[in-house]
């Protein structure tokens, strides 16, 4: 028999990793474009999943966006069939529509579409291809925008969307790991276009940036930006538990927020307070900016007597008798007529700069 290859061991030994981590045996589903990453993690599972006590089956999407792309859907699902994968869907969606630019729209209808055929399959995991690559893109991507330790944590290895656990088993293998993986299995990667499109800021950090950084630097580069979404999430852990804690005794019995308790705080800790308090009142994540939260914490340490803080969605929270206090939207009008277009602007999240894209939980994903 001949030996196995290293990238192939590799991927199936972080799959069979990612399948331990799981609270419950049943069917896992890959989310698979056809490209390096999502082919060879689907190739991993379906060698690994049957040996770890679950069945794994195949999602692809076509956004219908580009000429083809129905027919690489199908081919990606003939594959999986041969490959014995346990279940293939191909779900076609309807981009056109959707808020925000073409990536953005692409973005939450796969994630709409992926999650609803989770849901269907009573999966215990969706699991999609993001590598070591990825997560040094996305470190760059948010050094850039000036984001703070929540968006240098890069993607997690698990969380929650729409009710699935979303696990990504390849954080620590590198793009050049899963195509090695797929010339050793004999599969031929689709090669989207839109990876080396220049206009994706994504795909100017890909093809210009890093190979700077890593002539540079070293090839270390990238297993140090992947180190310090780690060592990220891990002090984020730590300091959401803290504001937790903080966002309930700040909490006044009649509603809104004590200011004198929140004074105190750390500003790491007093910021993820106010961050989770205007999630809480309805300010969508993905819209709600470093501007806002600022806006929110001058009237907590920057109090002259101000008016009221404007947020994502219309929302406003105003400074009185000691309390923050959201205003209900009916007051708008008595309070002294309608918010001005530029406000309005601001509030709505004009000020992000990098495009990046924001999934529903505000995590900055390719
Ligand atoms: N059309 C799609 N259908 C199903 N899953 C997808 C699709 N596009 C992306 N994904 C999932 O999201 C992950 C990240 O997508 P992205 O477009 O960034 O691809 P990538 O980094 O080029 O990876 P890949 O080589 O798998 O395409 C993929 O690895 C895959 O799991």
């Amino acid at each position: 028999m001949a030996p196995l290859a290293p990238p192939v061991a590799a991927i199936r030994l972080a799959v069979r990793r990612a399948l331990a981590d799981l609270p419950a045996y049943g069917p896992v589903l890959v989310a698979c474009s056809g490209g390096a990453d999502s082919l060879a993690l689907a190739a991993a599972a379906a060698f690994v999943a049957p040996r770890a006590g679950h069945t794994a089956g195949l999602v692809t999407v076509d956004h219908g966006l580009q000429a083809g792309s129905a027919g690489r859907a199908e081919a990606v699902a003939r594959w999986a069939q041969r490959a014995g994968l346990a279940s293939v869907d191909v779900v076609r969606v309807d981009v056109a529509g959707r808020p925000g630019g073409p990536e953005a729209a692409a973005r939450e209808a796969r994630y709409q579409a992926l999650t609803e055929v989770a849901g269907r399959h009573g999966a215990v995991a969706l699991l999609t291809g993001h590598t070591r690559d990825d997560q040094a893109e996305t470190v760059l991507l948010a050094l850039a925008r000036g984001a703070g330790p929540r968006g240098l944590a890069g993607m997690p290895t698990r969380r929650d969307l729409n009710g699935v656990p979303l696990v990504r088993p390849l954080l620590e293998i590198s793009r050049g790991q899963t195509r090695a993986a797929c010339v050793a299995l004999g599969l031929t990667p689709w090669q989207d276009p839109h990876n080396s499109d220049p206009a994706y800021a994504r795909s100017r950090i890909r093809a210009d940036v890093l190979p700077v950084l890593v002539q540079a630097l070293g090839p270390g580069v990238l297993d140090n930006l992947a180190r310090t979404a780690r060592l990220a999430a891990a002090d984020n852990l730590a300091l959401d538990e803290l504001a937790d804690a903080a966002l309930a005794a700040a909490r006044h019995p009649e509603g809104g927020l004590l200011v004198e308790s929140l004074a105190n705080l750390p500003a790491a800790v007093r910021t993820r307070v106010l961050r989770a308090w205007a999630h809480e009142l309805g300010a969508a994540p993905a819209a709600l900016s470093h501007r806002h939260v600022t806006a929110l914490d001058t009237l907590v340490t920057g109090w002259r007597g101000q008016g009221p803080a404007y947020l994502p969605g219309g929302l406003r929270v105003r400074r009185s008798a000691g309390r923050l206090l959201a205003v209900p939207a009916e007051d708008e009008e008595c309070a002294g007529g309608a918010v001005s277009a530029g406000r309005r602007a601001v509030a709505e999240g004009a000020a992000v700069g990098v495009r990046g894209g924001a999934d529903p939980a505000g995590e900055v994903v390719p």
